[in-house]
Parts: structure tokens; C-alpha cells; sequence
């Protein structure tokens, strides 16, 4: 005979148990609920309840399908992680086999304890190898975000290092579970290959006694990319700042010193490995204030302005021919890649930054033909470009940013542009565009804002 209602769901449940044998109906725990990651610095803290707890991604992706534990009542695990020497410990309140993310880096309680001293100076014996980043891009004087530097004698340095190396790896598979609780779709790097190097950023403070102290705050991993024909290139892997320190400029310090290296070293450009949103933001505002300093770009900025207070675009006849007088010319693209290491894909979010910040607000007939210049940037993004030649076709759109956004676009002989997609209507894609161009300004909107900001 089936089952019914809840018997029958109790029986699926039984199914996804990843341990079988209980007498009961253990409906499990999720891994969210039961486990807390705690990030401590001294013995004091560890086991109180005010330590600094943080929010991870999402523990559940490491539990099985559907996230949960099996087989445990009152199920509690507190993990306590050093932030001195990246080493755990888990506090489980049942026996059980706990098989975690924290590897290798998990230990007994009493020999956690004793990393406190034993390890101390971990973090400034394994950088003492490493290479202090000069970085030339930072405003540091005129910037509110750096005030905290020199309070009680402390300093920031970005160090680089080779991950290969035998004590850095080390250190690196330690901080593996960070990146997986915090970066979105995290995955640890192969520390065997020599062409990834990780840029750490410090804090030294000295004690009473003169000795200094390093804390490790963030740190960013970076492959050298080869570069066809005979260049290479920075791919950023993963950046990640303590959640204690976010938000206090380290992330935008550690990035700040991937491009210092990339322009005295002469690489070709500095990419990302899918970047989340407020990486993207973060790094939007960075590479927009070093282009507002950029003297050659600026002529190509004030003729797009210009192009847009002298037209109305709304009314044109030829949709095409708004995108070259918009954007910046090739020459200008060639310089800022070669000179600043921003790619053209990044180039172009910060134009329409760069143009927008010159805009009269109260001229609404300017911020239109913004508006449509936008418009026509993100729809010719998403066109192949040889596809105005060939009449109709169905076109995969190459996407850096977000992999789900995939649109295709098809083409009328006339060369009339219609967009559409494999499956669902010409309306709903007309949506799914005019959805995306909002997205657009209203990023653009934002990092104007901030920039703005951060120059007055
Ligand atoms: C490829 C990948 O790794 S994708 C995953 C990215 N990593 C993660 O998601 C892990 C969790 N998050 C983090 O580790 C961090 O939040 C990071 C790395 C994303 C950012 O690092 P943080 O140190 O928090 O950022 P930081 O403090 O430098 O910058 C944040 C603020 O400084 C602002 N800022 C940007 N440029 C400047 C500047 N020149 N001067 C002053 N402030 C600036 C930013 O706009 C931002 O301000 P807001 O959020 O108040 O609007």
C-alpha cells in the first residue's frame, strides 16, 4: 500500500539519511542552524559567547544534498579558529565522526590552546620571506579610509608571496576554510602550481617591549596568465578580508597593489575570476578614480558629453550609429590597458561612470540620450558582431560577469534588431533587456555617487 501526507514524506527523509540505522524518524538538523564559526586571537576567547562569530556563505552546500546532519539530538558545534595561526578546534557536543572542511587545521582543544603562544609569531615568520608591495596608486594622504593607519604605532603592508613556496602553502591550506565559508563558490587553488602567487595584506604593531606583532587582515590570490602572443597576464583568483576587518579599505588596499604590480611590471592587464557584485563594485570605484586622474583620456570624455547635450537620440533614425560617438575611441582603450592595466570590458563600466559624473542632472534631454547610449552599449555587448551581415541568427552571448545572463539576438535581413531567445517570447526578452540596462544605470548611479564622494 502507498503512502500518504506525512508518512510519506518521512519515508523520503528516511531515504536521504546519511547515516541509516536509527529506530526513530530523524528528520536531521541543518548544517546552518547547529554550527557556529568563531574567529579568535587570544585562549580568552575561546568557548565565550561574545567572540566574533561569523556569517558564512552557506554551511549547508558542505552537508549532502539537502544540507543536513543525520543521526545527532541537540546537535551544537562551536569551531573556534584562530586569527593568530589560522589553526581550529571544534567543539562537538556528541561523539560522532565529524568529517569537516577545517581538515587538517582542526586540533585537540589542549593543543589549540597552545597554539596561542606556540604560534604567535606565525604569521610574521612565514611573511618575513615575503615581498612588501609599494604601492604608487593610493591617494593615502588626501584618503579618510587610511586615517586609521599609524594609530598605536601600527601600519599596513601588502606582502607577495609565492604560493608554492613550502610555509605560504601552509599557511594558505589553513585559511582554505575561510574561503569556503566566505567567498561565494569558493574553491581552494593548487598550491603546486608556481605561477599563483597570493598577496597578503599586514598589520604590524609594535608592543611595550619594541617587539612587533603582525596580524594577517585579507589576502588575495593571483595567477599569472599567459597572454597570447608573448605577454602575460593578472587573474585575480579569489580576495578575501577577515570579516573583522572588512570594510575598513584593505580589500581596496590589496587591490590597489595587484594593479601597482601590473603597471611596474609591465603585465598586460588585470582580470577577475568571476567577481561577485560588490567585488565588482568595489573595484568599479577604484579603476574609476584612477581614470578620473588619467590626462589622456580626457578630450575623448568631454566629445561624448558634448555628443550627448547636441543630440536627441530617442528620435534618430539609425539606432547603430550612436555607439561610436558615445564610447571611447580604440586609441583611448589601447592606453588605458597599457597604461593603467584595465581591461576593455572594465573600461567601458567606468566610461559610462566617467561620462555620467560630467552630466548636467537637471538637463533631462542629456540624461536621456545617456540613458539610450547605455541602452545601445548593453544590446551591442550582447550582439555577435557578425551577425548585422548574416540576417538571422540565434547568438550566444559571451558573458564575464554572470553566467546566467545569456541572451541571444536575432537579426531581420534588413538588419533591424529584434532580440529573442531559445525559448520564451520577443516580449519577455525585450523585458529581460530593459531589466538589464536599469541594472545598468542604477550600478552606474551608485559607483557615481560614491566616487563623487570620495573626491570631494
Ligand atoms: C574573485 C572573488 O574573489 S569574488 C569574492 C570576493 N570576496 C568575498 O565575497 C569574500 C567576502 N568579502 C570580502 O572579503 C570583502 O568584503 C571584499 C574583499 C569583497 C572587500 O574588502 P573590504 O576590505 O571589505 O572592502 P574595502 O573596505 O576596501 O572597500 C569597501 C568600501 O570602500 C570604498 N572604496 C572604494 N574605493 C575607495 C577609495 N579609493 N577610497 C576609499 N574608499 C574606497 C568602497 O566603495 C566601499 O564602500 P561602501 O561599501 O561603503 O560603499
Amino acid at each position: 500500500m502507498a503512502l500518504k501526507g506525512k508518512e510519506a514524506d518521512a519515508e523520503t527523509e528516511t531515504k536521504k539519511r546519511k547515516r541509516a540505522g536509527f529506530a526513530r524518524i530523524d528528520a536531521g538538523v541543518e548544517a546552518n542552524e547547529c554550527i557556529k564559526v568563531y574567529l579568535v586571537k587570544s585562549q580568552d576567547e575561546v568557548g565565550a559567547t561574545n567572540s566574533f562569530c561569523i556569517d558564512p556563505v552557506d554551511l549547508n552546500q558542505f552537508f549532502g544534498e539537502d544540507g543536513k546532519i543525520y543521526g545527532y539530538k541537540n546537535l551544537k558545534i562551536d569551531i573556534w579558529m584562530s586569527i593568530k595561526s589560522f589553526q581550529a578546534f571544534a567543539d562537538i557536543t556528541y561523539e560522532n565522526t565529524f568529517d569537516s572542511i577545517f581538515g587538517e587545521s582542526l586540533l585537540e582543544k589542549e593543543e589549540f590552546l597552545q597554539t596561542f603562544s606556540t604560534e604567535i609569531h606565525c604569521i610574521r615568520s612565514i611573511m618575513s620571506d615575503g615581498e612588501p608591495i609599494r604601492c604608487d596608486l593610493s591617494r593615502e594622504s588626501d584618503d579618510a579610509s587610511n586615517a586609521h593607519l599609524g594609530v598605536n604605532g601600527s601600519t599596513m603592508e601588502v606582502i607577495r608571496m609565492n604560493l608554492h613556496a613550502m610555509p605560504v602553502g601552509l599557511l594558505y591550506s589553513r585559511l582554505v576554510p575561510l574561503v569556503l565559508l566566505l567567498v561565494e563558490g569558493g574553491s581552494p587553488v593548487d598550491v603546486t602550481d608556481p605561477k599563483w602567487d597570493v598577496y597578503f595584506i599586514v598589520k604590524k604593531t609594535n608592543d611595550l617591549s619594541g617587539v612587533h606583532n603582525m596580524d594577517l587582515l585579507g589576502f588575495a590570490t593571483v595567477y599569472r596568465f599567459y597572454h597570447y602572443p608573448d605577454s602575460t597576464r593578472l587573474r585575480v583568483g579569489q580576495i578575501l578580508v577577515l570579516p573583522p576587518y572588512q570594510g575598513q579599505g584593505h580589500g581596496r588596499r590589496l587591490l590597489e597593489s595587484i594593479y601597482s604590480v601590473a603597471v611596474s611590471e609591465n603585465f598586460y592587464d588585470v582580470t577577475f575570476e568571476e567577481p561577485s557584485d560588490y567585488l565588482q563594485y568595489l573595484r568599479a570605484c577604484i579603476d574609476t578614480l584612477r581614470l578620473l586622474d588619467f590626462e589622456p583620456i580626457k578630450p575623448a570624455i568631454n566629445s561624448a558629453v558634448q555628443y550627448l547635450k547636441e543630440n536627441n537620440l530617442s528620435k534618430r533614425t539609425n539606432k547603430s550609429s550612436s555607439k561610436s560617438q558615445f564610447g571611447p575611441p580604440q586609441h583611448v582603450i589601447a592606453v588605458v590597458r597599457q597604461k593603467l592595466k584595465i581591461n576593455k570590458k572594465q573600461f567601458m563600466k567606468c566610461w559610462d561612470v566617467l561620462v555620467y559624473l560630467n552630466l548636467d542632472p537637471k538637463n533631462s534631454r542629456c540624461m536621456e540620450n545617456f540613458k539610450v547610449s547605455v541602452s545601445d552599449r548593453v544590446k551591442g555587448d550582447i550582439l555577435d558582431k557578425d551577425s548585422e551581415a548574416n540576417g538571422k541568427r540565434l547568438i550566444e552571448v559571451p558573458n564575464d560577469y554572470d553566467h546566467d545572463m545569456t541572451f541571444v539576438v536575432m537579426w531581420s535581413e534588413a538588419g533591424e534588431e529584434t532580440t529573442g531567445a531559445l525559448d520564451g517570447d520577443q516580449a519577455a526578452q525585450e523585458e529581460q533587456l530593459k531589466q538589464l540596462v536599469d541594472k545598468q544605470i542604477e550600478d552606474i548611479v551608485k559607483i557615481a555617487q560614491k566616487v563623487y564622494l570620495l573626491r570631494k
